[in-house]
C-alpha cells in the first residue's frame, strides 16, 4: 500500500511522516530528494547555476539555497523554471525509490512526502492522499518561527503554494495538526488501527 502525504510549508508533514515512520512506514521525502540534486557534482545544480547565475553559489560551490529562494518566491516564472529544471530528476529518484520498496517490502506501508503534490497533479501516483492540515494563520505563525522569516516572506512562501483550504477538500484523508503533537498522534493511531496495519 503506497500513500502520498501532502499540506502546505509548515503545515507538518514532517511531524506527521516520523509519527507514521516510527509505525513502521516507509518513507520517500521529495524535499530530501531536492537537495540532493542540488548536491555540488549533480547535474540538476549545474542546470540552476547555469540559469541563475553564480549569484545562487557560495564560494565552496555550495548552493546558496537562502538566495534562490529570495529570487523563485518572489517571481512565479523564476520559480517555474526551477521546477522544470528540479522536478524531473526529483520524480525520477521518487519512481526508483518507490519501486525498490515495493519490490523489496511489499508488506509496508510506503510513504511519499510531497509539498507539491496537487500543484504537480501527482495524485494519480497513490492510492490515497493524506493531507497535513492547519489554518492558515497557524501555518503562517509556525513558518515563521521556524525559518525566521518576516511576515511579507512568509506570505510570497504561502502564495507560491495551492491554497491550503482546497488542498483539505481535494485529500483522502485529513490530519487536523492545529492542536498538539499528542492530538495529532491520536489521529494517526486511529488511521494506522483503521487501517489494520500491523
Ligand atoms: C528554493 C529552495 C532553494 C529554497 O530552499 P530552502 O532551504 O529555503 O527551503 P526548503 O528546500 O527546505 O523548502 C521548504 C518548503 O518550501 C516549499 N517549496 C520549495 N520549493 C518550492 C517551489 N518550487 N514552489 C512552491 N513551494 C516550494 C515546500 O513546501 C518546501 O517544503 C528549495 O526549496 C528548492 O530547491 N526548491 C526547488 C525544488 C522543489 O520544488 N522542492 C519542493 C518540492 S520537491
Ligand atoms: N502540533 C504542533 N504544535 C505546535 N507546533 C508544531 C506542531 N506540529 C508541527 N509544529 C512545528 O511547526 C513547524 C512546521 O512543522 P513541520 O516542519 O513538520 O512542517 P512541514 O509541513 O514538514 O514543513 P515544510 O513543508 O516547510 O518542510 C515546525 O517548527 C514544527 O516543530
Amino acid at each position: 500500500m503506497n500513500i502520498g502525504l501532502t499540506g502546505g510549508i509548515a503545515s507538518g508533514k514532517s511531524t506527521v511522516s516520523a509519527l507514521l515512520v516510527a509505525k513502521g512506514a516507509l518513507l520517500i521525502d521529495a524535499d530530501a530528494i531536492a537537495r540532493e540534486v542540488m548536491l555540488p557534482g549533480h547535474p540538476v545544480l549545474a542546470a540552476v547555476i547555469q540559469h541563475f547565475g553564480q549569484a545562487v553559489v557560495n564560494s565552496d560551490g555550495t548552493l546558496h539555497r537562502k538566495k534562490l529562494g529570495e529570487i523563485v518566491f518572489a517571481d512565479p516564472v523564476q520559480r517555474q523554471t526551477l521546477n522544470d529544471i528540479t522536478h524531473p530528476a526529483i520524480r525520477e529518484e521518487m519512481r526508483l525509490r518507490m519501486e525498490a520498496f515495493e519490490r523489496e517490502q511489499p508488506d509496508k506501508l510506503v510513504l511519499a512526502d510531497i509539498p507539491l503534490l496537487y500543484e504537480s497533479g501527482l495524485e494519480s501516483l497513490y492510492e490515497e492522499i493524506m493531507v497535513v492540515y492547519v489554518p492558515r494563520n497557524v501555518q503562517l505563525r509556525r513558518l515563521m518561527i521556524r525559518d525566521g522569516l518576516t511576515v511579507e516572506q512568509a506570505e510570497l512562501r504561502l502564495s507560491a503554494q495551492m491554497d491550503i483550504e482546497q488542498k483539505r477538500r481535494m485529500a483522502d484523508i485529513v490530519i487536523d495538526n492545529s492542536g498538539t503533537q499528542a492530538e495529532t498522534k491520536q489521529q494517526i493511531d486511529l488511521f494506522w488501527q483503521r487501517k489494520g496495519l500491523a
